[in-house]
């Protein structure tokens, strides 16, 4: 069962039906996993939506029994030392990242989560995001973020995508450690583009918004060849917005810094419309089990990075979802 809505548009919709067609995909980050839904892309009315109860917190705690969330202090000495991997390997970025958990009895009320309600709230929160909420096979969860990996148009073959990175508090003044951030993930798009088309047109950076925060962003729109698409994921996924350059090197780092894995974090989501694939970054998302929310943040770290912010701003990250889980009314 899944729910979700695309950017910037209202409508509700769900996989249903006949299971000729599989128009949504869940890819994790290290691509070993999927989670796919088959059937009919239909629209739901947000009365019916909002009649469903939805029980995500079913699972029986898989992969969790041994989960303990890192304290600040030993996430902050991680961020010191990816601060030094970075220097002596003399390489632009690492993304880090790590879980919050939210048991359910620390929330207020009744202390447990009405997700019908906390989807619509994630939806009107982030109008610019793709948001979903799936439970599927003991999985259940939640996300809503702007991050396009890519956009095929299969009438024009246009591809859209974008280079998203440096995170600060809305009112803050962007410095070199963001700027610097996000440029390798600009040059690292603009390399791989240019293996597939000779038409690409790039963006200024501007600032992109996403509820509490906001992000340095450039847009990227090139012709491609359709039998490329496939390809043009593979060597895009994933970015130095979600891993680090060099990819591989920066995948193995991660492998051994973070102490959990990342699962469906930083992975994407593949939906097909009629006219169009797309491919959004899955950050900024929960997974829910019978006791508690795990909330996935990240950031990336480069050798202006500072280990209190780079905290602060996973805190933000985590605020940004956790705002919108409503608790059930207590009668
Ligand atoms: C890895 C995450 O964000 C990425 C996307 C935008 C800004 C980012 C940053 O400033 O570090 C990250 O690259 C996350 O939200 O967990």
């Amino acid at each position: 069962m899944i729910f979700f809505k695309f950017p910037f548009k209202p409508e509700i919709f769900s996989v249903q039906g006949p299971a000729k067609e599989i128009p949504v995909r869940f890819v994790s980050f290290d691509e070993k996993e999927t989670v796919t839904f088959s059937g009919m892309l239909t629209e739901i009315s947000e009365d019916d939506f909002l009649r469903m109860e939805l029980t995500m917190a079913d699972e029986k705690s898989n992969g969790y029994l041994q989960f303990r969330e890192e304290s600040k202090e030993e996430y902050q000495g991680k961020i010191e030392q990816v601060i030094t991997f970075v220097k002596e390997n003399n390489i632009p970025k690492l993304v880090l990242s790590r879980q919050k958990y939210m048991p359910y009895r620390s929330l207020s009320g009744s202390g447990e989560i009405d997700f019908t309600k906390s989807f619509l709230k994630l939806c009107s929160s982030y109008p610019n995001a793709f948001a979903y909420i799936f439970k599927d096979g003991g999985k259940s969860w939640m996300g809503a973020f702007s991050e396009l990996l890519g956009r095929f148009n299969k009438n024009t073959s246009a591809f859209e995508t974008m280079s998203l990175a440096g995170t600060l508090p809305l009112n803050d003044e962007w410095t070199e450690k963001e700027i610097e951030e996000q440029k390798p993930v600009s040059l690292y798009i603009a390399d791989i583009l240019k293996k597939y088309s000779n038409t690409i047109h790039i963006s200024e950076t501007y600032d992109h918004h996403s509820g509490n925060i906001k992000h340095l962003r450039t847009d990227y729109k090139a012709i491609i060849k359709k039998n490329d698409l496939d390809q043009i994921i593979a060597d895009l996924h994933p970015t130095p917005a979600v891993c680090g350059i060099p990819k591989e090197f920066c995948q193995k780092a991660i492998a051994t810094f973070e102490k959990h894995p990342r699962s469906l974090y930083a992975g994407y989501i593949r939906i097909e419309t009629d006219e169009e694939i797309q491919y959004f970054v899955n950050l900024r998302c929960a997974s829910f089990t019978e006791s508690g929310a795990h909330l996935y943040v990240g950031g990336g770290i480069n050798a202006k990075s500072n280990a209190e912010k780079e905290w602060q701003e996973t805190e933000l990250k985590a605020a940004a979802i956790l705002k919108n889980l409503i608790t059930t009314d207590v009668i």
